[in-house]
């Protein structure tokens, strides 16, 4: 299949539309996105996999399930006029992706997967960066894995937002921890971006590869062998997620959880991994098995999507500079944006 070079320009809105038929290598700014696309493909038929549950039990991914079981009741706040008035019925909401910055296991080029690795000082720098790029788009809602390298990325990202509202983390894993972090401020809650943390949003769990550094184990095992546990996408690496077993886990809380909250024209950013994000782009951009092999994400880098009329439209990532309007911004985006010029000169 003829692959072409397709760069995108910075600040152009890239609807599915416009790729249509076209296969491309695509950057995500430096993210070096490289999709071979076939827009309007049939979906991508996620098939159910026996057998994660107990690898699960096996590496203790479960551990996590437990702080993401009962978030329905907390995330009706932020109040329904979030995103300080601009949220309409049925019109557009914004998504964010991003993937965390860099971790001490990404330094050390180790196998992470559900090892709980937090950032290194590139890594805090990256998140930083990421979040000027964000500064002025909204956001109503925060999704997290439960990996502090993404709860890391989340915080330090929004320590960058114009808006300056405080995102807290909810904790629902015991009634006595939903309780103790109780606020009694209308006002205060007001100003809060709710943080929700799901396992399922975890890196995809690399099995007895964790903590193997990668470049040993090709030469180990050869290059081609760890090319398949890394991109291909059914084939696990030893006890572990193959990419299709992640993103049964991950795609289905998208779909139950985050969805509805974009649905009710909430704004979301989701800081997460590598593996769950290609997961969930697979997904936003019905992405065939075989297309999404070949995206790889940057760390750090942030994704716009706006969810519109029940669709996904990408609408670019920013490259080199830290201005955040190299989004293609919408109308309502524009306004919010606006909004925050006459609030804070
Ligand atoms: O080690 C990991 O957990 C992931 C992401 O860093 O690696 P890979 O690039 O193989 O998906």
């Amino acid at each position: 299949m003829a692959t072409s070079v397709f760069h995108q320009p910075i600040g152009t809105a890239q609807s599915h539309q416009h790729l249509q038929n076209s296969d491309f290598r695509h950057d995500f700014g430096h993210a070096s996105v490289k999709l071979t696309f076939k827009v309007f493909k049939a979906e991508t038929g996620l098939s159910c996999r026996e057998g994660f549950s107990s690898c699960k039990r096996k590496f203790g991914v479960v551990q996590a399930s437990a702080s993401h079981t009962s978030v329905v009741q907390p995330v009706s706040y932020p109040p329904n006029n979030s995103t300080d008035g601009l949220r309409r019925k049925s019109s557009e909401a914004a998504l964010i992706l991003i993937r965390h910055g860099e971790s001490l296991w990404n330094e050390k080029n180790l196998f992470t997967g559900c090892v709980d690795v937090p950032l290194t000082k590139k890594g805090v720098e990256e998140a930083i960066e990421a979040g000027k790029r964000i500064s002025n788009i909204p956001v109503d809602m925060i999704y997290t894995s439960a990996l502090i390298r993404a709860q890391m990325t989340a915080m330090l990202a929004m320590t960058q937002h114009r808006r300056k509202k405080v995102p807290i983390i909810l904790h629902n894993e015991s009634e006595q921890a939903r309780e103790w972090s109780q606020i009694f401020s209308e006002d205060t809650k007001k100003q809060s971006i709710p943080v929700v943390t799901a396992w399922q949003l975890n890196e995809r769990m690399y099995g007895e590869l964790q903590g193997l550094n990668k470049q040993e184990t090709a030469g180990r095992f050869g290059n081609e062998k760890v090319h398949e546990w890394r991109r291909s996408y059914d084939i696990p690496p030893p006890n572990g997620e193959s990419l299709e077993m992640c993103a049964e886990r991950a795609v289905a809380y998208f779909k139950d959880h985050i969805e509805p909250q974009l649905l009710s024209g909430k704004n979301v950013m989701i800081a997460a991994h590598g593996n769950s994000l290609r997961s969930i782009i697979m997904y936003l951009d019905k992405l065939t098995s075989q297309e999404v092999i070949n995206l790889e994400l940057s760390t750090g880098i942030p994704m716009l999507y706006i969810f519109k009329g029940g669709k996904f439209i990408r609408r670019g990532s920013p490259a080199g500079p830290t201005e955040a309007g190299v989004y293609a911004y919408t109308r309502s985006l524009a306004l919010y944006r606006q909004k925050l010029d006459d609030m804070l000169h």
